[in-house]
């Protein structure tokens, strides 16, 4: 017998009544959300080309700005703020370490560029 097709933009967690529905739906949600994620690390790879010095890579204003307006918006759509806070503690470290690694490439490749010439 043919596998049944469910289309995960049919489901809706407020009414679906089977674990695979509810699987479908969190695994069609977590594949938007990474790809969110990777959209969001385009952003940090920008940083890393446009920032002018090393010191500038960690802003801990911003990084706490962050931080508060996810929780707000975690608090709107009925999510655990805490939860989000936790999230996005993980998340800006990473993305300050990748931008560091990036920035340091770029800068290294400026200096490999002044030693050739
Ligand atoms: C992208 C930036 O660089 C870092 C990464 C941040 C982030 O992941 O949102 C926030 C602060 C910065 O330390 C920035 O300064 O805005």
């Amino acid at each position: 017998m043919a596998a049944v097709e469910i289309d995960p933009a049919t489901l809706n967690p407020a009414t679906v009544t089977t674990m695979v529905e509810v699987r479908l739906g969190i695994d069609d949600l977590d594949r938007r959300i990474v790809t969110l994620l990777g959209d969001r690390m385009r952003y940090i790879e920008a940083a890393a080309r446009i920032k002018p010095s090393r010191k500038t890579v960690r802003d801990e204003w911003r990084k706490q700005d962050v931080i508060t307006k996810a929780a707000v918006q975690a608090e709107k759509v009925d999510f655990p703020p805490e939860l989000v806070r936790n999230i996005y503690e993980v998340l800006v470290e990473g993305s300050i370490a990748h931008e560091f690694t990036k920035f340091d490439a770029r800068v290294g490749e400026k200096s490999e560029d002044a030693t050739e010439n």
